[in-house]
């Protein structure tokens, strides 16, 4: 039984690449949590594409064992939560679980978009925060300039933030002191029924699903019976434990205490996030206050190349589902590519994870289709209906008018590259809000329509800034525009993946671009090959592939049959990234390079 005055729950949050991880290593490591020899980097990071693209994607937890300066022994759980756009919603429901927050801040960079939404976010679950200040090894780190800024832009006391360098260690000792003096400990009543928040859920090939909980009040054993709330259903606990961050067995749960339990459930969707869970005998009164669950916004088609490949493809996408609930998926026919899925995902960086999780882990080719944004059709007789997916979109005559979603991006960017940020936004239909300077760095806020950001707005504003802005952006509504469907058809075939929906003005720019685009992904064929742009019956654009007889033998005269065999064998390895519409091959790359806007 751990006493709720020696309990100190907190996580930690910071823009991407600021040291969170490094300090959460480091915290792990000072407290003798992982021997030594066991320590890696990142080793909460425990999914091999978090650690190759050095992002965290799902929350994770340890327990730490503290001897802090007064002598007294505290037990720390750290929840370590994701710092991309994408994940927000994982960093919302984990700061429902603790009490307070390290604000860390790299020393060198200063406050950056990333670092106020999730500040926000910690602000909104009513946490004590305390501001750590990272890499002040670093030449360019300007603690005091830092400090400043976040008392400025973020209005927060930074008086007695924290300097320490992840990497070296510097200033470690004083960062666990703080967690243990200047955060609240957990409160919570030992006797009063068992309340306990299901804060995440995961599938482990060997233990099923293993649920991650918060206790607020009673105490759960190994053996309970317990009730979800939300879903009714029964469960016996098989096994309860610690994270540290393998687990570790544990007798009960208490109060304030995080850990995670198994219970013979089958899937990860039968755990709702959010959901309260009680004793099956004496159950509490009511639920905790539920959480929203993630609603995906950006849907696009999953197939795969090789049309035999199909049900492993929904093999894949069931299996990688049960361990990811926010990613829906549901069965999906098309003209030119066959059967496979329409997936949605909280935003482009999910849906490169889990495509990249398919290709990889579970060796599929796959085609993604252009990525969709929800739009709200209001139809002439009144009703109204959601499009997933611009193959969908019905006759235009029976519709009155368009909604698309719009977002309220927040971009923090040093000022000399202003400009090149608000043609950015001002080309992708943006709304100025706001302007305001905190230094030399700006902070700009924009409206704009999400089905422009989706796409590659990411990219294109690391590239402008030469990677010096943040970004962040929070969804806010519908808006009525000037929207269209835009066909594209190869050899007067059209190909729905390629369809998009676009604001009516822009739509020859988008078609031109597009064709032209195609036009040097599309390999010449023994014939020639009109590429167009429609919109209903209405050519908006068109280039022409002219014909070419293909002859990769060609080079190799000489009897050299080897050479001759290998660069068959090569051509037919990529003939295999490729998917045939009516006659003409189309490579897998051309579904996501033609949809790219440059400039
Ligand atoms: N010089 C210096 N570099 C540091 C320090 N702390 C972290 N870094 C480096 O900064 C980079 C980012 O650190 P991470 O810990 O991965 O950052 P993060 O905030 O966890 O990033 P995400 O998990 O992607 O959100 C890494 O290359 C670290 O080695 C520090 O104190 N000094």
């Amino acid at each position: 039984m751990t006493d709720l005055a020696r309990i100190r729950n907190f996580s930690i949050v910071a823009h991407i690449d600021h040291g969170k991880s490094t300090l959460a290593d480091r915290l792990i490591q000072a407290t003798g949590t992982v021997a030594d020899r066991d320590m890696k980097e990142q080793i909460l990071d425990s999914m091999d594409i978090e650690r190759e693209r050095g992002i965290t994607i799902k929350a994770n937890t340890v327990r730490l064992d503290y001897t802090a300066r007064d002598g007294q022994a505290y037990v720390l759980n750290l929840i370590d939560t994701p710092g991309h756009v994408d994940f927000a919603y994982e960093v919302s429901r984990s700061m429902r679980a603790v009490e307070g927050s390290l604000l860390v801040v790299d020393a060198s960079q200063g406050v950056e978009a990333q670092t106020l939404a999730n500040v926000y976010q910690a602000l909104d679950a009513g946490h004590e925060i305390v501001p750590v200040l990272n890499k002040i090894d670093l030449p360019a780190a300007e603690p005091d300039r830092v400090k400043a800024q976040i008392e400025d832009v973020i209005g927060l006391d930074a008086s007695d933030a924290v300097l320490i360098s992840a990497k070296s260690g510097l200033g470690i000792p004083d960062v666990l002191e703080a967690i243990v003096t200047r955060l609240p400990p957990p409160k919570g009543d030992r006797e009063a029924p068992l309340k306990a928040m299901l804060v995440d859920s995961w599938y482990d090939a060997y233990l099923g699903v293993v649920v991650m909980i918060r206790v607020m009040d009673g105490v759960i054993r190994k053996g309970d019976r317990i009730r979800m709330m939300q879903t009714g259903a029964v469960y016996a606990v098989d096994r309860l434990a610690v994270l540290r961050p393998q687990m570790v067995d544990w007798p009960e749960l208490g109060p304030g205490e995080i850990g995670v339990l198994t219970a013979s459930i089958k899937q990860v969707r039968d755990t709702r996030v959010g959901d309260t869970i009680t004793h099956e005998r004496r159950p509490a009164d009511a639920p905790l206050p539920g959480f929203k669950p993630a609603q995906p916004v950006v849907f696009c088609g999953l197939f795969p190349v090789d049309a035999a490949d199909f049900e492993d493809l929904r093999d894949a996408i069931e299996k990688l589902a049960l361990n990811d609930a926010s990613f829906t998926f549901e069965m999906e026919t098309s003209a030119a590519l066959g059967f496979g899925f329409r997936c949605g995902f909280l935003g482009l960086l999910h849906l490169e994870v889990v495509r990249d999780r398919l290709e990889r882990e579970y060796g599929l080719d796959l085609i993604t289709t252009a990525p969709s944004v929800v739009y709200r059709l209001h139809m002439k007789d009144g009703t109204v209906r959601d499009l997933h997916n611009p193959a969908d979109m019905p006759d235009p005559t029976h519709i009155d008018h368009i909604e698309e979603p719009r977002i309220k991006a927040t971009i923090m960017v040093p000022d000399e590259y202003l400009g090149d940020v608000l043609k950015l936004c001002q080309d992708r239909r943006g709304i100025q809000l706001n302007l305001t300077y905190a230094g030399s760095r700006a902070m700009v806020e924009y409206d704009l329509p999400l089905n422009e950001v989706v796409f590659d707005f990411y990219d294109r504003l690391k590239s402008v800034t030469k990677g010096y802005a943040s970004f962040d952006y929070h969804i806010t509504g519908y808006r009525e525009d000037r929207l269209v469907k835009m066909q594209i058809l190869v050899n007067g075939e059209p190909v729905d993946a390629l369809s998009m929906m676009v604001h009516r003005d822009r739509a020859e720019t988008r078609g031109r671009a597009m064709v032209e685009k195609l036009k040097e992904l599309i390999p010449r064929h023994m014939f020639q090959i009109p590429i167009q742009a429609a919109i209903g019956g209405k050519v908006i654009a068109r280039e022409t592939l002219s014909a070419l007889r293909k002859d990769v033998t060609a080079k190799c005269y000489g009897g050299d049959a080897t050479r001759k065999r290998k660069l068959l064998e090569k051509q037919k390895a990529g003939k295999k990234r490729m998917r045939q519409f009516g006659k003409v091959d189309i490579p897998q790359e051309a579904f996501i390079s033609a949809l790219k806007m440059d400039g």
